[in-house]
Formats: structure tokens, C-alpha cells, sequence
């Protein structure tokens, strides 16, 4: 498999780079040969489905994980550095490394109280150096009157600062958060992340962070790095990323749409997707254009529904599945007479049986539609990897 990481990025400001890293547990591949650079000051939001490496990654960067092959170089300075066959080999100590790291538990000393909690990393300094640095950071982060608590005494959102605390204290060139959000009430969970990303970005801290939830992404972080069996698929600004996915994957994982076949064929000069729900013209030089099959990424703003089905309004789905959302209702349409069949044949092969649509209009389960896609923005992707 190929890298097909892609980034908007200026070459002037990279903190961290990662070349062909590679990382084996147990004789398991988790990390395949995967590249990344992040500017200086960027919070890169890293998500990828359960499984995918991410820990491992975050893990290798902290120094807590034996690097197999590849070069991981901060600020300048090398961290790992491993050859294929080639006994020399770099690994800095994770404590020699200026990497911070917030696991998702916290990790915090149940037995020291906030302040001995946050003094933990930089017991090097001066007493007087340590007061001030420790003073600075509880104002900052509405902490000082639980100074003196200890762990338990406080909320999680509370304890969720003391670790950010803690991990900023050492001034990191870089933080890494485990999925820094999923044990905060999801009332507060939004308020916490805009704070805490002002808060990396007065410290100008770089920053990774993994999550299961995108839209996690869009509020705190500046880049989006989507992941797969050890490799970046995709690496972005995470609106760019989710208007142009680059992969069936990258779009299938983030749920951008629902997945319309279509039929690949040439007219005279003119390549065509045929689907259940209409013609489509596709650029000859597009991969889509050389399959025999390819799948329209359909985003729900792009259906058009009719209910009111006269004689020249032919339908051609019905409805499968209703649930209410925030945007309305959502439904399941299934194509009609066409089902899909296992194996597919030559009729079933362009059914469909999940396209969403959100609407206001009430529908009944069952009921006939007529459906069309908006000609505009069409996204073609093939299953198979390139
Ligand atoms: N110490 C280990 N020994 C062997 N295999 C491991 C070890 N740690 C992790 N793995 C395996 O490495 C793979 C990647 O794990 P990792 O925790 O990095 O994934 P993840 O993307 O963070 O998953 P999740 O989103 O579920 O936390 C998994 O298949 C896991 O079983």
C-alpha cells in the first residue's frame, strides 16, 4: 500500500516530522512506513477506526514504544532514528524528548494534591521558579482554590486541567492528548475544548490529539489526519478533508454520505456512471472512469426528494428506516424492485439499500419516493486502495 498523504503545508515551520516509521508489537505490524510533518503551533486531531495504531503512534513519539524502522525528528532534534538492517540506532529517553503527553484516565497521583501533582515535572527548577510557573498555570486554568485539593476531591473536568497542567508545566515543544474528552459530560465537553485550545494557542504548544468523534476535530484542532492499519490515509485542514476526501475510505470512515453503484460505460466519447437514480458524466482521465463499477459519495444536502409521485414522476426508492435527529428526520431509502443480492447479478449489482436523507417532510415507512441527485460537486470512488 502506497502513501497517499496529502497536506496544504509551508516547509518554513516544521516541528515534527515523521519518515517511514514503522513499528511491529508482538510480530503484529501496527505502524506501516508512515510519514507526517506538523507546522509549529497546529493541533492535528488524529482519528482512524478502533485498532488502527493510534495510541501506538502517540505512544512511539513519547518514547515508550521501540521504534523497528524509521526517524522520528523534533525541533531539530532526532528522537528515533532506525535503519533497516543497521544496528546504530537513536532513541532518546522518553524524559530527555520535551514531548507531553495526557492520557485519556489522566494518569494523575491520587496521593499529591494539585499543586504537587503539577510540580511533578519540573522538580528540577528552583522552589521559587516552580511556585511562580504552578501559580501562573492554576489562574490560567481556574484552578487556585483546589491548590491543596487532592485528586479526588475534584470533578473530571477539573481533573482533566490538572493534567493539562501538569503536562504543560516542562513547557513542551510537543503535547500529545489520548482522547483528552471522553470522560467529560458531554454538556461541558465543548466549553472544555474551546478553552483549552486558546489555552495551547497563548502557550503557541503543538499538539496531537486523538479522538473517535470528528466533530471534536472541527472544534479543536487545525489540521485532521485520518488513519488506517497503521498508515495515514489523509492529512488536512478537516474541512478540506471532509469536502474532499481522497479515498473511498477516508469518506466511508468519516460518514460523509452514503455510497450510490453506478455502472461504468463509454458512448462515443463520453464516459457515463449509470445508476438507479440517473446518468452521470465522468472525466476520462478520473480512476473512477477505468472501473467497471464505480460509487457516488452522496451527501444528504445533495438528494432531491419528491413525495408527490403524478404520472410523468416515476418513483424510484422507498423508505426503510426513520429516526428523528437534530436535522429533521432521517431516513433509509432502498431502491425499488431492485434488491441487492449475494452474489451480485447483472440487475442487483446497482441496488442500493441505504441512502440517508434528512428532511422535515414525514414520510412512512414503505412509502414510495422519487429521488434525484443535485448534478454539482460529484465525488466517484473506488473500493479497492490505490
Ligand atoms: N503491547 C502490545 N502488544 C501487542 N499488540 C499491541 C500492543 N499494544 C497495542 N497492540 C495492538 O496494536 C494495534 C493498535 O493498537 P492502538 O491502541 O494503537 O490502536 P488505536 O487506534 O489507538 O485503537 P483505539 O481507538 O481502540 O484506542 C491493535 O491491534 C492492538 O491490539
Amino acid at each position: 500500500m502506497t502513501s497517499l498523504v496529502t497536506s496544504t503545508q509551508d516547509d518554513t515551520s516544521i516541528l515534527l516530522t515523521i519518515e517511514k516509521l514503522s513499528i511491529k508489537l508482538q510480530d503484529k505490524v501496527i505502524l506501516s512506513s508512515l510519514d507526517l510533518r506538523l507546522n509549529e503551533g497546529d493541533i492535528l486531531g488524529l482519528v482512524g477506526a478502533s485498532g488502527c495504531g493510534k495510541t501506538t503512534l502517540l505512544n512511539t513519539i513519547a518514547g515508550f514504544v521501540k521504534v523497528n524502522e524509521g526517524t522520528i525528528t523534533l525541533d531539530g532534534r532526532i528522537l528515533n532514528s532506525k535503519l533497516a538492517n543497521n544496528k546504530d540506532e537513536i532513541n532518546l529517553p522518553a524524559e530527555q524528548r520535551q514531548v507531553g503527553m495526557i492520557f485519556q484516565d489522566y494518569a494523575l497521583f491520587p496521593h499529591l494534591t494539585v499543586k504537587e501533582n503539577i510540580a511533578f515535572g519540573i522538580a528540577k527548577l528552583s522552589k521559587a521558579k516552580q511556585t511562580q510557573q504552578i501559580d501562573q498555570l492554576l489562574h490560567i486554568l481556574k484552578l487556585t482554590d483546589y491548590r491543596d485539593s487532592y485528586i479526588h476531591q475534584l470533578s473530571g473536568g477539573q481533573q482533566q486541567r490538572v493534567a493539562i497542567a501538569r503536562a504543560l508545566a516542562p513547557k513542551p515543544k510537543l503535547l500529545l492528548l489520548d482522547e483528552p474528552f471522553s470522560n467529560i459530560d458531554a454538556r461541558l465537553r465543548n466549553e472544555l475544548m474551546v478553552e483549552i485550545r486558546l489555552l495551547l494557542k497563548e502557550f503557541k504548544t503543538t499538539a496531537i490529539f486523538v479522538t473517535h468523534n470528528k466533530d471534536e476535530v472541527f472544534t479543536f484542532a487545525d489540521k485532521m489526519a485520518v488513519m488506517s492499519q497503521g498508515q495515514l490515509l489523509q492529512f488536512d485542514q478537516p474541512s478540506i478533508v471532509c469536502q474532499q476526501p481522497n479515498s473511498y475510505q477516508v469518506a466511508d470512515f468519516l460518514q460523509l454520505g452514503s455510497w450510490l453503484p453506478c455502472a461504468v460505460t463509454t458512448s462515443l466519447n463520453t464516459i457515463l456512471a449509470t445508476s438507479l437514480l440517473g446518468e452521470f458524466e465522468l472525466a476520462s482521465e478520473s480512476a473512477a472512469a477505468q472501473q467497471a463499477l464505480t460509487y457516488l459519495l452522496v451527501k444528504p444536502s445533495q438528494l432531491i426528494l419528491t413525495t408527490d409521485l403524478a404520472e410523468n414522476i416515476i418513483a424510484n426508492a422507498q423508505v426503510e428506516y426513520i429516526s428523528m435527529t437534530e436535522q429533521g428526520y432521517h431516513y433509509h431509502l432502498q431502491s425499488l424492485d431492485t434488491l441487492p443480492t449475494d452474489p451480485p447479478t447483472q440487475a442487483s449489482h446497482l441496488a442500493f439499500t441505504k441512502l440517508s436523507l434528512y428532511s422535515d417532510n414525514i414520510l412512512n415507512l414503505k412509502q414510495k419516493v422519487r429521488l434525484d441527485i443535485k448534478q454539482e460537486n460529484l465525488l466517484f470512488f473506488n473500493k479497492s486502495m490505490a
